[in-house]
């Protein structure tokens, strides 16, 4: 099929763009360094032929799929060698350390993914130098495959109801690891299943009968030359799930495994030969890993809607249905305010989480920085943004990918449009590295003591210095920082009644347990309006801060997205904003009205603004949204690709409807 350049639909659409879409592109960067730098390495990878799939992986068996993602994999790790990238060292954004161009390979996750963002994080993070020596170069060089095996088939919220044990054998040096049930069983590693021979295990450690936490140990789990599991280990994969069915997540029991000493991982915590103990400053050191990741996760979160909303852009102004005015062509669907009212705020609030994630990722560093000289006074605060803004993020940005994917209709049903499996590895974000309502709790559990705190006199840190500020009521404003105000009015009144109940509830005879989990819906529900207002503070302040630097162009329409993420989140929460703040009927009009102007100001900048994402057609893999927009024409060529239509009768017919349908059944 000969395809004339640009669909001119598109055309017209970039004709119109009021801003430089490379200036914005690099903003998205995280700098014009970092774009020059992607460029070159996705020239590099989507060069190679062997990274190109003949045939869509959906019309593979689970195995060929599973034996294609490792065949891909090694070519990539082998490009990605050539051309120096770091793997397993995590960057600012998904796309400055080259993430969004590695998983764009693999539409489904690849078996090498825990590798680079967990095995070898938590070697650097949790070995002391010695081990990081010794396996850091050995996971670089993919010596060594691991993962990270924390949860089991019994428990993966509750880490310290893990079973595995590691038990201290002082006589030969050694600890013995156990799986003593079926639920102990480690389940979900990625990798694990048929593609790892290594992996952390985090496992109860005793020592002469006595407990002493959950520690991360290095464990062989195959044999380096037969890929053999090792005498005891149980290890196998998980089957078939919503997604990742290319990551061959696994299983693993031991039956009294040993592995010597000093594979325990002992930059926090040691235990000597004579088996004696030495604690970590911070018992929760031991969690770092997750700490990490789940910074990274709000940047992959807003990563992923920004790759659903290029592809649901693009489509919507390539595609014409019904009619709005009589005697008129079919008009592009991006046309409907319902469709820009579906899709611009996918826009705004991947840029409010990629912004936030940027200053997050920095708090993330300066903590790491104070950690090294034994400071761990920021600990709690970044533990509750971590875990908050991981919920907000991932919950907000996967309800988006599904509604861009409705927001094209059938033909976002389509695998071949890759809105359904964005959505599948998007969703899995709200489940991975801590369920998201126990994440809400987590962070509901620090707000609460921040406050219970601040009542006795405490200073509140950065994030929570507005708690004491006295709640007292005001005239509603409309500007964005009356806007911010009110959020903060939400969140402290959500706070304070949640507070409130605990008392009540501990008051009238309930355990604190008891008093908590009666609370808890209140609970979340304070966690999450304190979210949405680092959220909208941070968003705010850092497009005010790259206002001062980009022109006057960008600035404007950086602006319009600030504006239309406030207004949007403030009708959407108007109950909460009614109940606390002075917001009334006339502002909610006014405020409609002003949304609805919004829509239109940003109409004609959504193709820009989606370009400026700077995705390549491989890295989005759609048949929808494709840079020359020529959806048709390429939803056609992958239909062909279907095995069914390599022959015009099925031998089926033969078999089976043909006696049906002459009655010889
Ligand atoms: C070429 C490419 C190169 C690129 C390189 C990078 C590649 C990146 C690639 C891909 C991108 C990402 C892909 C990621 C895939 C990941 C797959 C998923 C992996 C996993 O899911 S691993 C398993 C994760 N599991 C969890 O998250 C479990 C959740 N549960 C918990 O965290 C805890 O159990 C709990 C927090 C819920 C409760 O813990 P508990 O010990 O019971 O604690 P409490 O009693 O509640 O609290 C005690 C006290 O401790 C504080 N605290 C708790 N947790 C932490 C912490 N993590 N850090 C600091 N402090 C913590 C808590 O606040 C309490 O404090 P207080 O007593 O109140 O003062
Ligand atoms: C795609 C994918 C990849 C994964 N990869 C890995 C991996 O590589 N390594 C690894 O170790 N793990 C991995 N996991 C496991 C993952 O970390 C856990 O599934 C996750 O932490 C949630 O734990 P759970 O499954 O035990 O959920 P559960 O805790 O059983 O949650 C079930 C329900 O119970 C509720 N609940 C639980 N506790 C509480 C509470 N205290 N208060 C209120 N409600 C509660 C939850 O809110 C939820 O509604 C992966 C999971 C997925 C889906």
């Amino acid at each position: 099929m000969t395809l004339k350049k640009v669909n001119p639909d598109l055309e017209k659409e970039r004709s119109t763009c009021t801003f430089n879409i490379e200036e914005l592109t690099n903003l998205l960067d995280t700098g014009a360094h970092c774009t020059a730098e992607r460029r070159a390495v996705e020239d590099k990878v989507f060069s190679v032929k062997e990274l190109k799939d003949e045939i869509p992986d959906e019309f593979l068996s689970h195995k060929e799929r599973y034996e294609n993602a490792i065949r891909k994999s090694v070519f990539l790790h082998k490009v990605l060698q050539e051309t120096g990238v770091k793997r397993g060292v995590y960057n600012r954004s998904d796309k400055s350390d080259f993430r969004t161009t590695y998983y764009s390979i693999f539409k489904d996750g690849s078996p090498f993914m825990l590798q680079y963002s967990m095995f070898v994080p938590t070697i650097l993070g949790q070995g002391d130098s010695e081990q990081v020596e010794l396996w850091y170069k050995r996971a670089l060089n993919m010596e060594i495959i691991g993962t990270y095996a924390q949860t089991e088939l019994g428990h993966g919220t509750f880490i310290r109801g893990l079973e595995t044990e590691a038990v201290y054998d002082e006589k030969t040096e050694e600890f013995i690891l156990n799986s003593p049930s079926l639920s102990s069983y480690k389940w979900w590693p990625g990798g694990l299943g048929h593609t790892t021979n290594y992996c952390i295990v985090m496992a109860q450690l005793k020592i002469k009968g006595k407990p002493y936490g959950m520690q991360p140990f290095i464990v062989q789990i195959r044999d380096e030359e037969t890929h053999m599991p090792l005498p005891g280990v149980k290890v196998g994969e998980i089957g078939a799930k919503l997604a990742f069915n290319t990551v061959n997540n696994g299983f693993l029991g031991f039956e009294h495994v040993r592995i010597p000493r000093r594979h325990m991982l002992m930059r926090f915590s040691q235990v000597s030969k004579d088996g004696k103990f030495t604690s970590s400053a911070n018992p929760k050191l031991a969690y770092g890993t997750m700490v990490m990741v789940r910074v990274t996760i709000v940047n992959s979160a807003a990563t992923y809607l920004s790759r659903a909303v290029t592809i649901a852009i693009r489509y919507s102004a390539v595609r014409h249905q019904s009619k709005l005015k009589q005697n008129e062509p079919e008009p592009q669907i991006l046309d409907y305010v319902t469709q820009q009212h579906k899709l611009f705020i996918g826009i705004a609030t991947s840029h409010a989480y990629m912004f936030c994630s940027y200053w997050l990722w920095d708090v993330y560093v300066m903590y790491q920085k104070e950690q090294n000289v034994g400071n761990f006074d920021r600990l709690p605060e970044l533990h509750a943004l971590a875990c908050c803004l991981k919920v907000i993020s991932s919950s907000d940005c996967t309800g988006l990918v599904e509604k861009c994917r409705m927001s094209c209709g059938g033909h976002g049903f389509m695998m071949s449009s890759n809105l359904p499996q964005l959505y599948g590895i998007s969703t899995a974000t709200c489940t991975y590295e801590g369920e998201n309502t126990v994440m809400l709790l987590q962070t509901a559990r620090a707000l609460v003591k921040a406050w219970e705190l601040g009542s006795r006199g405490r200073p509140f840190s950065p994030t929570m210095s507005y708690f004491a500020e006295k709640n007292v009521p005001s005239k509603w404003d409309s500007s964005l920082e009356g806007i911010l105000n009110a959020f903060q009015k939400v969140s402290i009144g959500k706070l304070s009644s949640s507070v409130s109940s605990l008392q009540e509830y501990t008051k009238s005879g309930l355990s604190a347990e008891d008093a908590w989990n009666k609370a808890s819906v209140q609970l979340i529900g304070a966690a999450e309006a304190w979210g949405r207002a680092v959220v909208l503070s941070i968003y705010k302040s850092e497009i005010e801060r790259y206002g001062q630097t980009v022109s006057p162009a960008l600035k404007s329409v950086l602006f319009d997205l600030v504006e239309l993420y406030y207004v949007h989140l403030t009708l959407e929460k108007m109950g909460d904003l009614l109940l606390y703040t002075q917001l009334s009927e006339k502002d909610v009009v006014s405020l409609r009205k002003k949304y609805e102007d919004l829509l239109e100001k940003i109409r004609p900048n959504a193709i820009g603004l989606v370009d400026a994402f700077d995705y390549r057609d491989e890295v989005l893999n759609s048949t929808l949204g494709s840079y020359d927009g020529f959806a048709y024409e390429r939803l056609m060529t992958e239909a062909m690709k279907s095995p069914l239509n390599a022959e015009p009768v099925n031998q089926s017919f033969h078999k089976y409807i043909k006696p049906l349908m002459k009655g010889k059944l």
